[in-house]
């Protein structure tokens, strides 16, 4: 270790933390310590920025652990590669991690001693990782998702910070969303983000997490607005990856932003009268659409479905290398709130997007709004 790794080392070890542990008084307070469930595409990205953070910040632990859903990779266990090599090559290659990620295949073992929890996970499997570490969490850890969707079951339409919050003894989670296509993060271009809380110090808490020069952050008190912003954009970029396919030109998918945009806004306002306006002007709501259907995933698997006529299932496969799309489940469950509430007139946009994903509606009819 260089020397003066080894007195920043020393300095950290000595200083006082400001973690809010529930211990008693004369204990010494725990240093925060970060565990980053998941290590798909912007996990691995997430992952890099928060282990360059942590190191200097005095009061975090240096370790940061990642989980890893566990996968063989050229008959090698995936998380043993990212330790070995300090690459995640399935999901994010070619880009380094610093040394202090340490990939953890259990579940329950990454989470251990953690005090800040950052819920990096496609939405589909957050349900079922927080019943694996219900009971094995600190009480007094805090939790960030930065997962786009939303859980829809009996109980109606839920956020998935909610979702987390239910299962995880009513922990405080902020949200954090906006236009930051992965790999672009991963090569430090210039972008923003929105963290979304309801504790102001704890927003103001994962603001210092996460901002990097290049990745620069804004927390404002709307948990719902950013989250649904983030949720809502999804289903925008498989309707902007339709028009592309079908060569409609940049005014069609201007319009498609456009009318896609104010959906979002009406349909956050609908279900959640405290949503903001502003939020919709933050790096989460305007800036992530257009990032989103220009450049990614959701996009890209729309586009190829017009011009292969293969299902979206398919494509992801095809397409992805074990990426997930969030945007087609997204219409599905936003569509399984609208229709029994006689809503869908007035949500022409999500409702086509659903119809054609699984209704085998022509992918023409987007445009019939
Ligand atoms: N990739 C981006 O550019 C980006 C940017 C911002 C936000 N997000 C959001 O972040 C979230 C995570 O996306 P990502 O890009 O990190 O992942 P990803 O789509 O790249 O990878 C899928 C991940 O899911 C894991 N997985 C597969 N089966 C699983 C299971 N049963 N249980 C738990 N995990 C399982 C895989 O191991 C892999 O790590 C999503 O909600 C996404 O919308 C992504
Ligand atoms: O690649 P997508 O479509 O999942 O979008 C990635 C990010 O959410 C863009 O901000």
């Amino acid at each position: 270790m260089a020397a003066l790794e080894r007195i920043a080392s020393i300095a950290k070890t000595l200083a006082p933390s400001t973690a809010s542990a529930s211990v008693l008084n004369s204990a010494p307070l725990p240093r925060e310590k970060v565990c980053l469930i998941g290590s798909g595409n912007w996990g691995s990205v997430i992952a890099k920025i928060v282990a360059e953070n942590v190191k200097a910040l005095p009061d975090f632990d240096d370790e940061v652990r990642m989980w890893v859903f566990e996968e063989m990779v050229n008959g090698e266990r995936l998380s043993k590669i990212i330790n070995d090599k300090h690459e995640n090559v399935k999901y994010l290659p070619n880009i380094k991690l610093p040394t202090n990620v340490i990939a953890h295949p259990t579940l329950l073992t990454a989470v251990e001693g953690a005090t800040l929890l950052v819920f990096v996970i496609p939405h589909q499997f957050v349900k079922g990782t927080c019943d694996q570490i219900i009971g094995s969490v600190r009480s007094d850890a805090r939790a960030i998702s930065l997962i786009k969707g939303v859980d829809v079951s009996k109980a109606g339409l839920r956020l998935i910070s909610d979702v987390i919050k239910e299962n995880l003894n009513g922990m405080d989670v902020s949200v954090l969303m906006g236009a930051n296509i992965a790999n672009e993060v991963a090569e430090e271009k210039f972008c923003e983000a929105t963290v979304g809380y309801r504790n102001e110090a704890n927003g103001l808490l994962w603001q210092k997490v996460f901002n990097k020069p290049y990745f620069k952050i804004a927390a404002v008190e709307d948990v719902e607005g950013v989250e649904l912003c983030g949720a809502l954009k999804n289903v925008v970029a498989i309707a902007a990856g339709l028009v592309d396919g079908l060569k409609y030109g940049d005014n069609t998918k201007a319009a498609i932003i456009r009318i896609g945009l104010s959906e979002m806004r009406r349909f956050s306002k609908h279900f959640h009268s405290s949503v903001k306006d502003n939020t919709f002007f933050e790096s989460c709501g305007v800036a992530d659409v257009i990032t989103t259907c220009f450049g990614g995933r959701n996009r890209k698997v729309a586009e190829a479905h017009v011009l292969t006529g293969k299902s979206f299932e398919e494509l992801e496969k095809e397409l992805l290398n074990g990426q997930k799309l969030q945007g087609t489940l997204t219409a599905r469950e936003i569509f399984m709130i609208l229709e029994p509430k006689g809503l869908t007139k007035e949500f022409p946009l999500f409702t086509q997007v659903y119809r054609i994903c699984y209704e085998g509606l022509d992918p023409k009819a987007i445009i019939n709004l």
